[in-house]
């Protein structure tokens, strides 16, 4: 019995061989979503499974967000949380909140959790390095510009501090802030970010983690998950998407479309589910292909 339990680990290793040879030294760029960063237990196996990737000779890069965070503290700081089209209307004074915590504590926090393991990781914002640089973004609903803050569209990406960390055997950890050429800072929807990332780096894959099994076909309905589809198929299936899954969907045919051969969505509350996408035959979520 106990044979065949190591011969099930050994053959779980065996399974993983072919996609090691096919990663090796791959760029992955990975978003980390505020949903699926909900239980210790979760964020420790995430931090696990991002230095068995740097471990393995991968080059994962982490972009995170941090939206139900960024809402609790504005709560306690008596402001609150309004959203259009899936993005935080973002008053002068709602930015620094999101600064302070994206870059200042859920940064940090992972930053620490990746650290645990040795000194990989190293965090930094979006400003840094003049890595994001983003003007205000212009929404409209219904026809009607609406004025949503200091929200910010990335008009360029400098990737040399990225690289850098990279060369250097570094994990970045990056928050999705940006900097402005007319020295406002804004605030970018993650998912948005991590793309505009993983197309600057010509990245391997996109791993979006969310917290749910991926994309529904017949949301609110979630029995049927889409284990595969085209860029092309999901482009038809744009209007129809809501909330959280349009700037999710929107940054895997972004990444696609830019270049990057795949993007997939995962559930973040699956433990290891980075792992399980990459590293067995079946793989999990979804993924869109070009
Ligand atoms: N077709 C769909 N498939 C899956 N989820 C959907 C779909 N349409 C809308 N959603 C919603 O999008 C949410 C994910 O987006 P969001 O809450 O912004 O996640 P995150 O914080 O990880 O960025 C899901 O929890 C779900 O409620
Ligand atoms: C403009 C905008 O909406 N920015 C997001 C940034 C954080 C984010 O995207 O976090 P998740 O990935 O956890 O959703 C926000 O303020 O919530």
């Amino acid at each position: 019995m106990r044979l065949t339990t190591a011969q099930s680990k050994a053959e779980a290793l065996i399974e993983a061989l072919p996609w090691l040879t096919r990663f090796h030294g791959a760029t992955i760029v990975i978003k980390y979503g505020g949903n699926a960063m909900t239980e210790e237990k979760l964020k420790e196996g995430f931090a696990e499974d991002v230095v068995f990737l740097h471990q393995a000779g991968l080059r994962p890069v982490v972009v995170h967000g941090g939206g139900p965070q960024i809402s609790d503290a504005l709560d306690k700081a008596g402001i609150e949380s309004t959203f259009t089209a899936g993005l935080r209307v973002t008053t002068p004074e709602a930015m620094q909140v999101v600064r302070m915590v994206l870059t200042g504590q859920v940064n940090r926090d992972i930053v620490g959790l990746v650290n645990r393991h040795g000194p990989f990781a190293v965090g930094m914002s979006g400003e840094d390095a003049h890595l994001f640089t983003a003007e205000r973004k212009h929404a409209v609903v219904d026809g009607v510009p609406v004025d949503i803050g200091q929200v910010g569209e990335i008009i360029k990406v400098d990737p040399g501090a990225v690289h850098a960390l990279l060369d250097n055997g570094r994990i970045p950890v990056v928050s999705s802030v940006a900097r402005g050429e007319d020295g406002e800072i804004y605030n970018v929807n993650a998912d948005t970010a991590a793309a505009a990332l993983a197309v600057a780096l010509q990245a391997h894959k996109l791993i979006v983690l969310t917290d749910v099994e991926g994309l529904y076909a017949n949301w609110p309905d979630d029995t049927d998950v889409i284990d595969l589809l085209t860029s092309t198929e999901l482009e038809t299936m744009m209007p129809t998407l809501s909330s959280g899954m349009v700037p999710k969907m929107e940054a895997c045919l972004t990444a696609v479309q830019g270049g990057v051969p795949q993007a997939h969505v995962l559930d973040g509350r699956v433990s290891h589910s980075l792992l399980l996408e990459i590293f067995t035959n079946e793989g999990i979520g979804t993924m869109v292909m070009p």
